[in-house]
């Protein structure tokens, strides 16, 4: 990709890239307007991570590194979630998103101990409707409507499943054991969320969005991306379309794993477009770390090159920081970013 601005030129694994778009909501480009490039973001074959071929092991390994590096962004084929599962999940969150107001508003309360929230992002820049879920350890739904419940446990225990062993392929991409990231995270006892989202038909204005440009906390996000396209990820200063395979995966590197590898695999920076003609609706699965546990650079990952570019917290301490609650699930990277 030819590029202008000779801050880009970096890799996004170097020390100091950071993303060179801007992060108030708006667009990156010239004219204002919120299109991305079509530039497909790599895509993992999931049955190939486990295959008992160990060329082709090896050539996934490699492939899941290069996409960690440069993208931070892939999308999982073969993952063996089946498309009527896939179906049912869109379905029943729709059902959900499509109760009167009165019902989802049982869920609106700011109280710290809820394990559930519904909310709307409704804005001239921001539009679209979420309701937030605890998952892990415990599982927790809103109670209508029927079926609800039964359909995203089947699939998160699913997408779980795909994530450990995604995270499992990351951390021999790093040179460790296979399970080391997930023993040191306590991934037994992990805090995960899930925060389904309404994009609705209609924006308000053409450039307003689904979501404003963010970083997610978390190790990795699994995302069910929707019937259709409207999620970006930062590119080497350009928003680019994620243009996911229909029933692919998603997933992202997320603020934690920036945090254990100190830099070398990035955090995504991305946002979401609105359709005009047709509603969208996503699930992204966040898993975390379990709130106990310290999160800082890996000793690994840490030499007289590169030293210690974050701060030590725990997961509760840096979901809670800018004073949200952990049920706001929101980044807080440039807070402990040293
Ligand atoms: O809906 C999408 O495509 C992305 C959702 C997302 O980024 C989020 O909920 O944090
Ligand atoms: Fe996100």
């Amino acid at each position: 990709m030819a590029e202008t601005n000779a801050a880009v030129n970096q890799t996004k694994n170097h020390p100091y890239y950071t993303p060179q778009v801007d992060s108030n909501g708006s667009s990156i480009n010239a004219d204002g307007s919120s299109s991305g490039v079509d530039d497909p973001i790599p895509v993992i074959d999931y049955s190939m991570l486990t295959s008992d071929d160990h060329n082709q092991r090896s050539k996934t390994m490699q492939d899941l590194q290069n996409a960690c590096l440069e993208y931070g962004s892939f999308m999982v084929i073969n993952h063996g979630m089946s498309d009527s599962l896939i179906s049912r999940v869109y379905e029943a969150l729709a059902k959900f998103f499509d109760l009167n107001e009165e019902e989802k508003k049982e869920y609106e309360s700011n109280d710290p101990m809820d394990r559930i929230r519904w909310g709307k992002r409704d804005s001239d820049l921001v539009s679209s409707e979420f309701i937030k879920m605890v998952v892990h350890p415990n599982f927790h739904c809103p109670t209508k409507p029927a079926g609800l419940t039964e359909v995203l446990q089947e699939c998160i225990k699913r997408l779980r499943e795909v994530g450990i062993q995604l995270l499992r392929g990351i951390s021999t991409t790093l040179g460790f054991e296979e399970c080391y990231i997930e023993k040191r995270m306590k991934l037994e006892s992990g805090c995960d969320f899930i925060t389904p989202n309404d994009y609705p038909l209609r924006p308000y204005s053409e450039n307003q969005l689904g979501q404003a440009p963010h970083y997610d906390p978390g190790l990795l996000i699994l995302l069910l991306p929707g019937l259709s396209n409207g999620l970006q990820l930062e590119h080497y200063g350009k928003w680019i379309n994620a243009n996911p395979q229909p029933n692919s995966i998603v997933v992202s590197i997320a603020d934690q794993i920036e945090i254990l590898t100190n830099g070398k695999y990035k955090s995504v920076f991305h946002r979401v477009v609105l359709n005009n003609n047709v509603r969208r609706i996503s699930l992204p699965l966040f898993i975390g770390p379990s709130l106990d546990t310290m999160v800082s650079p890996l000793p690994e990952c840490v030499d007289e090159h590169h030293p210690p570019a974050y701060l030590v917290k725990t997961y509760k301490e840096l979901l809670e920081a800018n004073q949200y609650h952990e049920i706001d699930v929101k980044s807080c990277l440039k807070n402990v970013r040293l």
